[in-house]
């Protein structure tokens, strides 16, 4: 019986061992061991979603009309409480030097979340730009509004809710605009590519304007880079960099439009 005991308790402890090391090493396991489990697991005991807590966390710990602070709020909540699917701390400084080299008149950004990447780019931008983002999931907007005002960036962007492909073609109209200077890929990643060439075909893309993806190894959008890489509209760069507050292998793909 002992022995049976003892067999079931290292099998156990094995398996867990595995776990570990393939939630630290593979970003597969690391996103549905985050995105999943440990997401469900912590709605299920606070009875609140991911999204209010880090906003909770934002209005206690950021000082109210402090874009930075609201920053750091995010950044401190989520390497040390809970992983979130912000663009993070790291990959953002490559965001923010994007942004800040572009100088952008007009940006759109697919995939708002709580509003943590729309934070870095709207608080870099030259007066008078606008910064329109988008994102299909109502409870996720209304976070990212709330957290946006605590930022007092709420006056520069545009925050619109719907899918991308739905409201990609009605922006033009909407906004009396002609093109985007920046674009900030970061929804989920089947979308890069046929949101890219709606982009295209809309219109709203000019000579010069720069397409920024995120997450293209780390979940990976091997259909857009396969595109962005070989099409002579582009010319492509790869930022190697790690997944947002964990140690696994990711990259964004800067591609600049050539007409
Ligand atoms: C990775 S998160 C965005 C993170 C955010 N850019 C940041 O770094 O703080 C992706 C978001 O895109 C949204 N999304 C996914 N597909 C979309 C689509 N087709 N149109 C609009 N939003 C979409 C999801 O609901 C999710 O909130
Ligand atoms: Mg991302």
């Amino acid at each position: 019986m002992l022995q049976v005991l003892l067999a079931v308790g290292m099998g156990a402890l094995a398996l867990l061992l595995f776990v570990v090391w393939r939630v630290r090493t593979d970003g597969a396991w690391a996103l549905w061991w985050h995105d999943n489990y440990l997401e469900r697991l912590r709605d299920f005991t606070s009875g609140q979603s991911r999204p209010m807590r880090i906003l909770q966390f934002v209005q206690s710990a950021a000082a109210p009309g402090d874009a930075n602070s609201a920053i750091c709020a995010v950044d401190s909540y989520c390497a040390n409480v809970e992983w979130a699917m912000n663009v993070g701390d790291k990959k953002g400084q490559i965001l923010d030097a994007v942004v800040l080299a572009v100088r952008p008149r007009w940006v759109l950004e697919l995939g708002t979340y709580c509003g943590y990447s729309t934070m870095r780019i709207a608080r870099l931008l030259p007066p008078g730009a606008r910064l329109v983002t988008l994102e299909m999931n109502q409870h996720y907007a209304q976070v990212a509004k709330q957290i946006l005002g605590h930022a007092g960036l709420d006056t520069q962007v545009d925050l619109l809710v719907g899918a991308s492909s739905a409201l990609i073609p009605q922006l033009k109209k909407k906004f009396e605009m002609e093109t985007f200077d920046l674009i900030f890929i970061d929804h989920w990643k089947a979308s890069y590519l046929p949101d890219a060439r709606l982009l295209e075909e809309c219109g709203l893309l000019a000579p010069g304007t720069v397409l920024l993806a995120d997450n293209v190894t780390c979940p990976g959008a091997p259909d857009y880079l396969q595109y962005v890489r070989n099409s002579p509209r582009y010319r492509s760069e790869y930022f190697p960099c790690q997944l947002e507050y964990l140690q696994v292998e990711d990259g964004m793909e800067k591609s600049v439009f050539l007409g």
